[in-house]
Protein backbone atom coordinates (compact mmCIF):
# COMPACT_ATOMS: atom_id res chain seq x y z
CA UNK A 1 0.00 0.00 0.00
CA UNK A 2 2.52 2.69 1.14
CA UNK A 3 2.44 6.02 2.59
CA UNK A 4 -0.67 7.60 1.24
CA UNK A 5 0.21 10.89 -1.90
CA UNK A 6 -0.24 14.35 -1.02
CA UNK A 7 -2.52 14.86 -3.78
CA UNK A 8 -5.08 12.29 -2.60
CA UNK A 9 -4.37 13.51 1.04
CA UNK A 10 -5.75 17.34 0.02
CA UNK A 11 -8.82 15.64 -1.24
CA UNK A 12 -9.41 13.89 1.88
CA UNK A 13 -8.72 17.09 4.13
CA UNK A 14 -11.89 19.04 2.52
CA UNK A 15 -13.88 18.49 5.58
CA UNK A 16 -12.40 16.82 7.72
CA UNK A 17 -14.87 16.27 10.87
CA UNK A 18 -13.82 15.59 14.49
CA UNK A 19 -15.86 13.86 16.81
CA UNK A 20 -15.95 12.33 20.76
CA UNK A 21 -18.91 11.39 22.66
CA UNK A 22 -18.72 14.89 24.65
CA UNK A 23 -19.24 16.76 21.44
CA UNK A 24 -22.61 15.84 21.38
CA UNK A 25 -25.93 15.35 23.04
CA UNK A 26 -27.34 13.69 20.42
CA UNK A 27 -25.77 9.60 19.67
CA UNK A 28 -22.90 10.01 18.22
CA UNK A 29 -23.32 7.36 15.71
CA UNK A 30 -26.38 8.90 14.32
CA UNK A 31 -24.50 11.97 14.31
CA UNK A 32 -21.56 10.18 12.19
CA UNK A 33 -23.46 9.38 9.59
CA UNK A 34 -25.74 12.23 9.00
CA UNK A 35 -21.94 13.97 8.46
CA UNK A 36 -21.16 11.27 6.25
CA UNK A 37 -24.39 11.79 4.01
CA UNK A 38 -23.82 15.82 4.22
CA UNK A 39 -20.29 15.00 2.55
CA UNK A 40 -17.71 14.76 5.39
CA UNK A 41 -14.17 13.79 3.65
CA UNK A 42 -12.53 12.37 6.60
CA UNK A 43 -13.30 11.40 10.05
CA UNK A 44 -11.32 11.57 13.07
CA UNK A 45 -12.29 10.06 16.57
CA UNK A 46 -11.15 12.32 19.52
CA UNK A 47 -12.38 11.19 22.84
CA UNK A 48 -11.33 13.92 25.56
CA UNK A 49 -11.93 16.04 28.04
CA UNK A 50 -14.08 16.57 30.34
CA UNK A 51 -16.22 13.19 30.78
CA UNK A 52 -14.87 11.18 28.09
CA UNK A 53 -14.90 7.33 27.42
CA UNK A 54 -12.28 5.63 28.92
CA UNK A 55 -11.00 1.99 28.48
CA UNK A 56 -13.73 -0.94 26.73
CA UNK A 57 -16.15 2.01 26.16
CA UNK A 58 -14.09 4.31 24.17
CA UNK A 59 -12.90 1.19 22.15
CA UNK A 60 -16.57 0.02 21.58
CA UNK A 61 -17.26 3.16 20.93
CA UNK A 62 -14.47 3.57 18.45
CA UNK A 63 -14.74 0.24 16.72
CA UNK A 64 -19.01 1.97 16.07
CA UNK A 65 -17.90 4.92 14.93
CA UNK A 66 -15.16 3.09 12.63
CA UNK A 67 -17.81 0.61 10.79
CA UNK A 68 -19.74 3.56 9.73
CA UNK A 69 -16.47 5.38 8.42
CA UNK A 70 -15.59 2.05 6.40
CA UNK A 71 -19.18 1.16 4.97
CA UNK A 72 -18.88 4.90 3.51
CA UNK A 73 -14.97 4.69 2.65
CA UNK A 74 -14.72 7.08 4.70
CA UNK A 75 -10.29 7.18 6.17
CA UNK A 76 -10.99 6.82 10.18
CA UNK A 77 -8.58 8.93 12.16
CA UNK A 78 -7.79 8.82 15.51
CA UNK A 79 -6.68 11.62 18.15
CA UNK A 80 -3.63 10.86 20.66
CA UNK A 81 -4.13 7.28 21.30
CA UNK A 82 -1.24 5.12 19.20
CA UNK A 83 -2.29 1.83 21.19
CA UNK A 84 -6.39 2.58 20.44
CA UNK A 85 -5.15 3.48 16.14
CA UNK A 86 -3.16 -0.14 15.98
CA UNK A 87 -5.63 -2.18 17.93
CA UNK A 88 -8.34 -1.55 15.72
CA UNK A 89 -6.30 -1.06 12.72
CA UNK A 90 -7.23 2.92 12.14
CA UNK A 91 -6.01 4.65 8.71
CA UNK A 92 -4.16 7.02 10.56
CA UNK A 93 -3.39 8.56 13.77
CA UNK A 94 -3.15 12.38 14.94
CA UNK A 95 -0.91 13.86 17.79
CA UNK A 96 0.44 17.15 19.14
CA UNK A 97 3.58 18.17 20.42
CA UNK A 98 2.96 16.90 23.98
CA UNK A 99 2.18 13.56 22.31
CA UNK A 100 5.07 10.84 21.89
CA UNK A 101 7.75 12.71 19.39
CA UNK A 102 6.12 11.94 15.79
CA UNK A 103 9.76 10.24 14.91
CA UNK A 104 8.69 7.44 17.38
CA UNK A 105 5.23 7.08 15.63
CA UNK A 106 5.93 6.92 12.38
CA UNK A 107 8.22 4.00 13.07
CA UNK A 108 5.00 2.14 14.82
CA UNK A 109 2.72 2.96 12.98
CA UNK A 110 4.38 1.90 9.39
CA UNK A 111 2.50 3.77 6.49
CA UNK A 112 -0.71 4.98 8.40
CA UNK A 113 -1.43 8.14 8.31
CA UNK A 114 0.10 10.97 10.41
CA UNK A 115 -0.71 14.10 11.27
CA UNK A 116 0.58 16.35 13.37
CA UNK A 117 -0.80 19.51 15.56
CA UNK A 118 1.83 22.76 14.56
CA UNK A 119 2.49 26.14 15.77
CA UNK A 120 6.06 27.11 14.49
CA UNK A 121 8.05 26.80 11.50
CA UNK A 122 10.46 24.87 13.59
CA UNK A 123 7.67 22.42 14.80
CA UNK A 124 6.77 22.17 10.90
CA UNK A 125 9.93 21.45 10.02
CA UNK A 126 10.93 19.02 12.45
CA UNK A 127 7.68 16.95 11.94
CA UNK A 128 8.28 16.77 8.09
CA UNK A 129 11.66 15.70 8.96
CA UNK A 130 9.90 12.86 10.85
CA UNK A 131 7.66 11.82 8.76
CA UNK A 132 4.14 13.85 9.37
CA UNK A 133 1.73 13.74 5.94
CA UNK A 134 -0.51 16.50 7.06
CA UNK A 135 0.03 19.49 9.72
CA UNK A 136 -2.77 20.60 12.12
CA UNK A 137 -2.37 24.57 12.23
CA UNK A 138 -5.03 26.25 14.89
CA UNK A 139 -6.89 28.39 16.72
CA UNK A 140 -7.56 29.96 13.78
CA UNK A 141 -10.64 31.35 15.23
CA UNK A 142 -11.65 31.03 19.12
CA UNK A 143 -12.90 28.18 19.86
CA UNK A 144 -14.83 26.41 23.21
CA UNK A 145 -13.80 22.74 22.49
CA UNK A 146 -10.73 23.04 23.19
CA UNK A 147 -9.35 24.66 26.38
CA UNK A 148 -5.87 24.72 25.94
CA UNK A 149 -5.56 26.05 23.38
CA UNK A 150 -2.13 27.99 21.88
CA UNK A 151 -3.21 31.56 21.02
CA UNK A 152 -5.83 32.10 18.86
CA UNK A 153 -3.80 32.72 14.90
CA UNK A 154 -6.31 34.02 12.25
CA UNK A 155 -4.54 32.64 9.04
CA UNK A 156 -1.49 34.48 9.14
CA UNK A 157 0.55 31.41 10.04
CA UNK A 158 -0.70 29.60 7.06
CA UNK A 159 0.16 32.42 4.62
CA UNK A 160 3.25 32.41 6.30
CA UNK A 161 4.24 28.89 5.72
CA UNK A 162 3.06 28.90 2.40
CA UNK A 163 4.97 32.14 1.49
CA UNK A 164 7.94 29.97 3.28
CA UNK A 165 7.34 27.21 0.33
CA UNK A 166 5.56 24.25 2.60
CA UNK A 167 4.08 22.43 0.26
CA UNK A 168 2.93 20.00 3.06
CA UNK A 169 -0.95 19.30 3.24
CA UNK A 170 -2.40 21.89 5.90
CA UNK A 171 -5.89 22.05 7.74
CA UNK A 172 -6.83 24.68 9.92
CA UNK A 173 -8.81 23.73 12.80
CA UNK A 174 -10.53 26.27 15.27
CA UNK A 175 -13.83 28.06 15.62
CA UNK A 176 -14.24 27.12 11.96
CA UNK A 177 -17.89 27.21 10.34
CA UNK A 178 -19.27 27.67 6.62
CA UNK A 179 -19.38 31.00 7.29
CA UNK A 180 -15.43 32.06 7.34
CA UNK A 181 -13.73 28.43 5.94
CA UNK A 182 -13.28 30.03 2.72
CA UNK A 183 -10.57 32.54 4.17
CA UNK A 184 -9.01 29.36 5.62
CA UNK A 185 -9.04 28.16 2.09
CA UNK A 186 -8.36 31.59 0.72
CA UNK A 187 -4.96 31.82 3.08
CA UNK A 188 -3.97 28.16 1.77
CA UNK A 189 -5.41 25.48 4.06
CA UNK A 190 -6.67 22.40 1.85
CA UNK A 191 -9.04 21.79 4.07
CA UNK A 192 -11.25 22.45 7.09
CA UNK A 193 -11.39 20.79 10.48
CA UNK A 194 -14.83 21.28 12.50
CA UNK A 195 -15.85 19.79 15.40
CA UNK A 196 -18.83 22.41 16.77
CA UNK A 197 -19.96 23.82 13.76
CA UNK A 198 -21.22 19.85 13.00
CA UNK A 199 -21.54 18.43 15.83
CA UNK A 200 -23.34 20.60 17.48
CA UNK A 201 -25.71 21.77 14.24
CA UNK A 202 -29.67 21.49 14.56
CA UNK A 203 -29.94 19.65 10.93
CA UNK A 204 -25.77 17.85 10.84
CA UNK A 205 -26.48 17.15 6.71
CA UNK A 206 -27.01 20.50 6.14
CA UNK A 207 -24.22 22.00 7.99
CA UNK A 208 -21.94 19.38 6.32
CA UNK A 209 -23.26 19.92 3.62
CA UNK A 210 -22.68 23.75 3.47
CA UNK A 211 -19.50 23.56 4.55
CA UNK A 212 -18.35 21.16 1.68
CA UNK A 213 -19.63 23.86 -0.77
CA UNK A 214 -17.29 26.43 0.49
CA UNK A 215 -14.28 24.37 0.60
N1 LIG B 1 -7.21 16.69 17.32
C1 LIG B 1 -6.66 17.61 16.47
N2 LIG B 1 -6.78 17.43 15.13
C2 LIG B 1 -6.25 18.36 14.30
C3 LIG B 1 -6.38 18.17 12.81
F1 LIG B 1 -5.27 18.56 12.19
F2 LIG B 1 -6.63 16.90 12.52
F3 LIG B 1 -7.39 18.93 12.39
N3 LIG B 1 -5.59 19.46 14.73
C4 LIG B 1 -5.45 19.64 16.08
C5 LIG B 1 -5.99 18.74 16.97
C6 LIG B 1 -5.83 18.97 18.46
O1 LIG B 1 -5.56 17.79 19.10
P1 LIG B 1 -5.54 17.72 20.67
O2 LIG B 1 -5.13 16.33 21.07
O3 LIG B 1 -6.80 18.25 21.23
O4 LIG B 1 -4.42 18.76 21.07
P2 LIG B 1 -2.90 18.74 20.71
O5 LIG B 1 -2.79 19.22 19.32
O6 LIG B 1 -2.31 19.67 21.70
O7 LIG B 1 -2.44 17.31 20.88
MG1 LIG C 1 -3.17 15.57 21.01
Amino acid sequence: MGRINSEELRDLLKVYFIMGSTNTAKNPEEVLKEAINGGITLFQFREKGEGALKGDEKYALARQLQKICRASSIPFIVNDDLELAMEIDADGLHIGQEDEPAERVREKIGDKILGVSIHTIDEAEAAIRAGADYFGLGPIFPTNTKTDTTPVQGTSLIQVFRKRGITVPIVGIGGITAQNAGTVMKAGADGVSVITAISQAISVTDAARELRKNV
